[in-house]
């Protein structure tokens, strides 16, 4: 199901935000009481040098305006305070649910788009890029409105006062303007080339420490390195020309526009001269002036930030509306769990030269083992993936009983199918919750029960916490055939009633191989069994053997069918045995 892109990244991050709009007004409306309460010290200096020059009052006059002043710092203060903790809270809620949506959306996602994808460039937007949205969505809201507002409020009482120097007093605004038009025009596209190459950045990152083994293996840290440094350096040049550019205006910019006085003092001393302006204005104008540019600015510099958020809104849009796998989301009733793959063809890629699956039919009787075998790159697991719902098929249909594969929802299939790869990935956590993974609710008796069947309790007490051991980034601090058991611990809790196993090639240290033999004959037991095998006489008893050859189903049939009637699978079986017999 392809998901309609926001037409405007804005209303994407409105979406998000409307739950907590009530927030984001309160702060909103706080920030505006804390702007008001910020431009009574102004008034009361006003006041007091309006007194001072007409000689009124005593010593109480000028205590009461301090007083008042004072009041004034303290109330914005505490309201900006008051408004920034709302909206930061706000905020934090708001990227928390755009970053559950995000990772959600992984998950329904093709796995062929996410495996297209380097992973640092999806760490990227959900870690980094949607953090960058926090000083400009809880600040952005309050404190340009508050910005805006001031400055607005301001001017009013000034254009009351005398509107000619009202708008003297703004005249730098646009001088300086001059100077940023350049800037604010190129800024959304700067920035979004700024986000490219932290991307590739992320990528190079994440790519280095995920292959460090194979580059420490076979001494290829320089040519890596390069080209992580590479990314590095482009990094900091596209910064530093990106700021090269901007200095000069920027600087140009900051120094014009707050300097108010250079256009108030001589052209309200002119007026004052020709007795158009009061003195007690005159100040008045003077004092007040110098607080109108600084919340302008504050707003102006908020408008990049604007520019940037669109970019990083857009980034999440890109993935939030990228194509689903298209599964229902109301369970279907599936009473016959016969698997059956119905002409299917598939490509991984749309132009791909060669399908890797063409016109396959296959058939998968409940309680039955089935085995794949196939020279490599065959299409023995693609099979496999497409029965898991990994990816969708290109043509033809997989059933299970009635039912179409296309509408079963995920959830449904997953907890119809287990899948133990050949090396499955553990998460950094301990071995206890990486078996309860099978099934959440189980409790620590049922995990070490499964763990026992696995015959993976033994080294798992021999383990330094035991069921707490926590086992590392992808299980590094196990050995293969231990991350393997672990998972048919995780398979057999999960009890699903179609087991698809890509049979292990590695760990296959005679000890090893025969546990986890004997681990899986008592996860299937019972079940429909998918098995990729690579070792042909582990699967000679199989109910049917499925010969893969280029994509298509060359032959199937039980062992002794298979080597009457296929040159290949006879061949395929002399070499096991001749490799066999000289092992
Ligand atoms: N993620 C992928 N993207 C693109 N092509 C792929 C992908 N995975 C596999 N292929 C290609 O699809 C074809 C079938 O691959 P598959 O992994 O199904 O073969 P296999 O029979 O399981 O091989 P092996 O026994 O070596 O594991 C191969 O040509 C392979 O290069």
């Amino acid at each position: 199901m392809e998901k309609e892109k926001e037409n405007n990244p804005i209303s994407l991050l409105r979406r998000f935000a409307r739950p907590y709009k009530g927030k984001f007004a309160a702060s909103v409306f706080l920030a505006v009481l804390g702007v008001a309460s910020g431009l009574v010290p102004y008034l009361a200096v006003a006041r007091m040098v309006v007194g001072l020059l007409a000689g009124e009052g005593g010593i109480s006059f000028y205590l009461f305006w301090c007083a008042v002043a004072a009041a004034g710092y303290l109330g914005k203060a505490l309201l900006a305070n008051w408004s920034t903790t709302i909206s930061h809270t706000a905020t934090f809620m708001t990227l928390r649910d755009i970053r559950k949506s995000l990772v959600s959306k992984l998950s329904r996602m093709p796995m062929g788009a996410l495996l297209d994808t380097p992973s640092g460039r999806y760490k990227d937007v959900i870690v980094d890029r949607v953090e960058g949205l926090e000083p400009t969505l809880a600040h952005m809201l309050p404190e340009m409105t508050a910005s805006i507002l001031g400055p607005i409020l301001l001017f009013v009482f000034l254009f009351v006062l005398d509107w000619r120097m009202a708008l003297v007093s703004l005249i730098t605004l646009p001088v300086g303007m001059i100077f940023m038009v350049h800037v604010m025009k190129t800024y959304p596209a700067q920035y979004a080339g700024s986000v490219e190459v932290g991307k590739r950045m992320n990528s190079a990152v994440v790519e280095y420490i995920g292959g460090i083994e194979v580059i420490k293996g076979f001494n290829q840290s320089a040519r890596s390195y390069q080209k992580y440094a590479d990314a590095v350096n482009d990094n900091a040049a596209y910064f530093y020309n990106w700021m090269k550019s901007c200095q000069l205006p920027h600087a140009a910019f900051f120094a014009i526009c707050p300097a108010t006085l250079t256009t108030v003092l001589p052209i309200g001393f002119f007026f004052y001269a020709n007795g158009s302006l009061p003195a007690p204005e005159f100040i008045t104008v003077i004092i007040l002036s110098l607080g109108i540019i600084g919340p302008i600015l504050t707003a102006i510099n908020f408008t990049d930030s604007i520019a940037a958020m669109g970019t990083v809104v857009q980034q999440v849009d890109d993935i939030l509306s990228a194509p689903e796998l298209g599964r229902p989301t109301k369970d279907a009733k599936i009473s016959d769990p016969t698997i059956a793959l119905k002409n299917v063809s598939f490509s991984y890629h749309e132009n791909s030269a060669e399908p890797a699956l063409c016109g396959v039919d296959l058939t998968i009787r409940p309680g039955t083992v089935t085995a794949l075998v196939g020279p490599s790159g065959s299409g023995k697991s693609t099979i496999a993936r497409l029965i898991a719902g990994f990816w969708d098929v290109t043509e033809g249909e997989i059933m299970i009983g009635d039912v179409n594969l296309m509408e079963i929802p995920q959830r449904q299939l997953s907890s119809l199918i287990s899948y133990v790869a050949q090396d499955n990935y553990l998460f950094d956590d301990t071995v206890r919750e990486n078996i309860r993974m099978g099934r959440r609710s189980a409790s620590d008796a049922e995990v070490e029960a499964a763990a026992k069947n696995a015959g993976c309790d033994a080294f798992i007490r021999g383990l330094e916490h035991g069921y707490d051991t926590r086992v590392g980034g992808a299980g590094s601090h196990l050995s293969g055939g231990e991350r393997q058991r672990v998972a048919i611990a995780r398979a057999m809790l999960k009890d699903a009633p179609i087991v698809i196993l890509d049979e292990a090639t590695a760990y296959t240290d005679p000890e090893n191989e025969a546990e986890i033999q004997r681990s899986v004959s008592r996860l299937v037991a019972g079940k429909t069994l998918l098995v990729i095998a690579h070792r042909l006489s582990t699967v000679t008893d199989s109910d049917q053997i499925v010969l893969v050859n280029k994509g298509r189903v060359e032959a199937n049939g039980k062992h002794e069918e298979l080597l009457a009637a296929s040159e290949l699978y006879r061949t395929m079986w002399q070499a096991h045995i001749g490799v066999r017999d000289g092992a």
